[in-house]
């Protein structure tokens, strides 16, 4: 069989709006790289390597990454249709920040199973795919959502239906808008930054929720741009999350007095996002990020655009 490799982009999870049910891809429009690639090739015993800017902030031990349970997972799934696991050397290009808010585990997972799927003949169809990303996205970060992992693999934004025969409708997106996405440089831990949410929502806050949502989509449908951006704001997560991160409420106040339409946390932080209504705001709202939001030299800022296209498989 021959060596694949497969590309995962970042995503923001929530979008605001939709806790745990809405995610969308990123993809920088200067084309710097921002997500995860990982190499399948033949090998006569199982090995992962891990390379790139971030590998150094994962655990040494292979086995202990994601992207062996990956393996592990896959291989386990194929057993049970009748075919033999493959054996292969796994190369992961760890590119994104860990606890970052961009989806970094999720990335891993998705170019994992794509490549996994992609040097087997695909075996699994997409949605089948999709619930073993979910599972292992909920190995880590202790209860399955697929908000990152369903927009990493399918691109665009996607909306989970909570039905195991289709877990996503992908949804239109508005095509002028840029969103500026911007890395603190610490590090949140997603489980950490679920544990400090309520377990249970007042009426009013659980109204506002559904009411958001469902106009969000309708104005997705309707392309009413100004629409959508009036219900992005996050009655769910923000309030309580917004403490772990430095320099939110300044950031959120400078982004959109500089004519951003919504900010807000991406996945559970510390990158925070700005949707803008074109690319000259997108810049400015970067550069001010850039210089006030960022906080160490892992930090990064970028304008992106949401791809229609997720995770993509080249021959290595
Ligand atoms: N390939 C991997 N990529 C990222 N994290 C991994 C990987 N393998 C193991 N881990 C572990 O999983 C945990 C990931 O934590 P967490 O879910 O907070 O981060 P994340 O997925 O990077 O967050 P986010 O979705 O906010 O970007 C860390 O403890 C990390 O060491
Ligand atoms: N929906 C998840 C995304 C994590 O990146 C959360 O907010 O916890």
């Amino acid at each position: 069989m021959k060596p694949v490799r497969a590309y995962a982009p970042a995503s923001i999870g929530n979008v605001s709006l939709g806790y745990d049910v809405l995610g969308a891809a990123l993809s920088p429009v200067d084309g710097t790289v921002l997500g995860d690639e990982v190499v399948v090739a033949p090998a006569a015993e199982f090995a992962l390597t891990v390379e790139g800017a971030f590998a150094h902030k994962l655990p040494a031990d292979p086995a202990t990454n994601i992207v062996s349970r990956c393996y592990t997972h896959f291989c386990e799934a194929l057993a049970r249709t009748g075919r033999h696991a493959p054996i292969v050397a796994m190369t992961l290009y760890k590119n994104l920040p860990i606890g970052s808010g961009l989806g970094s585990s999720a990335s891993s997972i998705v170019a994992a199973f794509h490549a996994l799927n992609a040097y087997c003949d695909y075996p699994f169809d997409e949605n089948t795919l999709l619930i073993m990303m979910g599972e292992l996205e909920g190995q880590i970060s202790g209860s399955v959502h697929y908000d990152n992992v369903a927009p990493c693999y399918q691109g665009g934004m996607t909306l989970m239906t909570g039905a195991a025969k289709q877990i996503t409708v992908s949804l239109p997106v508005i095509e002028h808008w840029y969103w500026v996405a911007c890395y603190s440089g610490i590090s949140v831990s997603t489980a950490e930054a679920r544990d400090i949410l309520p377990r249970t929502l007042p009426m009013d806050v659980a109204l506002s929720f559904g009411r958001q949502l469902g106009v969000f989509v309708h104005a997705l449908h309707v392309r009413d741009a100004e629409l959508a951006a009036s219900v992005m704001q996050d009655v769910i997560a923000e309030p309580y999350r917004k403490a772990l991160l430095p320099g939110f409420d300044d950031a959120r106040q400078a982004s959109l007095a500089q004519g951003a339409l919504a900010f807000g946390i991406s996945g559970s932080g510390p990158t925070v996002f700005a949707a803008c209504p074109d690319e000259q705001i997108a810049n400015n709202v970067a550069r001010w990020l850039a210089d006030n939001y960022i906080q160490n030299d892992d930090g990064f800022c970028h304008v992106c655009q949401i791809p229609a296209q997720g995770a993509t498989i080249r021959p290595e």
